[in-house]
């Protein structure tokens, strides 16, 4: 998509302080900071924001506590020597609007590319298809003639009625790496919830199945992601202690919990000479019934 069709109900905005394309239809409204290409909000018709962003977020160039954080070209700092910065260069890059146009059932699509980022291997661009679902593609491009690996992750930031009263289904007797204690790996018993003895949670679940839902009794409703070309699941709270520690999380740590679309951990993607690879993630929100 390179063309811009002139469609209605996409508009430039300030959203939670950042410059931002808002995106408004029948269906949903939605918007996407510039800086980091990170989607802040998402509204189906019918329910309550389905993101967090910090109340206490910072100024560019500090990545955006809240929405989507997009962490490319690496998860972390998994593969990388110590002192680039954590989840790569796309959540600090600016971006630009490519392409809006009007899919055939109302959806609207936005193109973004990140700028600044020539001195990178690889390139990417994003599509972000907003209607009833929420459905997000991430397009890395290896141009060179030798084959890159990478790690990815949509870092999603959803906002709770409270961390310790949710549950996230999809995850039962899945292994994963507990990042909080020294990368043991361990098994997933039942769904996920904070966990009682540490009050934290900084897990990776390699080689998951792709559809993960948050059950929030408080807010009433499952919200629901599913994953395609993305192998790894992670959950991640900071708890009450670390939380103290952050200037942009504080006391606001009952309010979200990341539960995030990721190739990261052992599922690292190679992307051949000259080749592709997206990671895609549909985000959809029902009343719990
Ligand atoms: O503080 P950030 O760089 O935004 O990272 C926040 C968190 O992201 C992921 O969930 C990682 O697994 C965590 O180890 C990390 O603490």
């Amino acid at each position: 998509m390179t063309e811009s069709d002139d469609i209605g109900g996409v508009r430039h905005g300030v959203v939670h302080g950042f410059e931002a394309i808002v995106v408004e239809t029948p269906a949903a409204t939605a918007a996407v900071s510039l800086f980091a290409g990170q989607i802040l909000s998402f509204v189906p018709a019918g329910h309550e924001e389905v993101l967090w962003v910090s109340p206490l977020v910072a100024a560019p160039p500090t990545p955006i506590r809240g929405g989507i954080p997009v962490c490319w070209p690496y998860f972390a700092r998994e593969g990388q020597s110590d002192d680039v910065p954590s989840h790569g260069y796309a959540r600090t890059a600016r971006w630009a609007l490519t392409g809006s146009r009007a899919s055939e059932n109302g959806d609207t699509q936005l193109e973004l590319v990140p700028e600044g980022l020539d001195h990178l291997d690889l390139t990417v661009h994003m599509t972000v298809q907003v209607g009833a679902t929420l459905t997000q593609g991430l397009h890395t491009h290896n141009p060179t003639p030798d084959p890159i690996t990478m790690t990815e992750a949509f870092h999603n930031y959803f906002r709770v009625s409270d961390v310790d009263e949710v549950q996230v289904d999809g995850l039962d007797g899945l292994d994963y790496i507990d990042k909080f204690d020294d990368m043991a790996t361990r098994t997933q018993r039942g769904n996920w919830s904070l966990p009682k003895d540490s009050g934290r949670s900084d897990r990776i679940y390699p080689d998951a199945g792709g559809t993960y839902r948050i059950v929030d009794p408080g807010l009433r409703r499952n919200v629901e992601v599913t994953s395609r070309g993305g192998r790894s699941a992670v959950v991640w709270n900071p708890g009450e202690a670390a939380a103290s520690g952050m200037a942009d999380v504080g006391s606001h740590w009952r309010d979200f919990v990341c539960v995030e679309a990721a190739n990261a951990g052992p599922n690292r993607v190679e992307v051949p000479a000259g080749s592709d690879h997206s990671l895609w993630q549909t985000i959809s929100v029902a009343p719990l019934g």
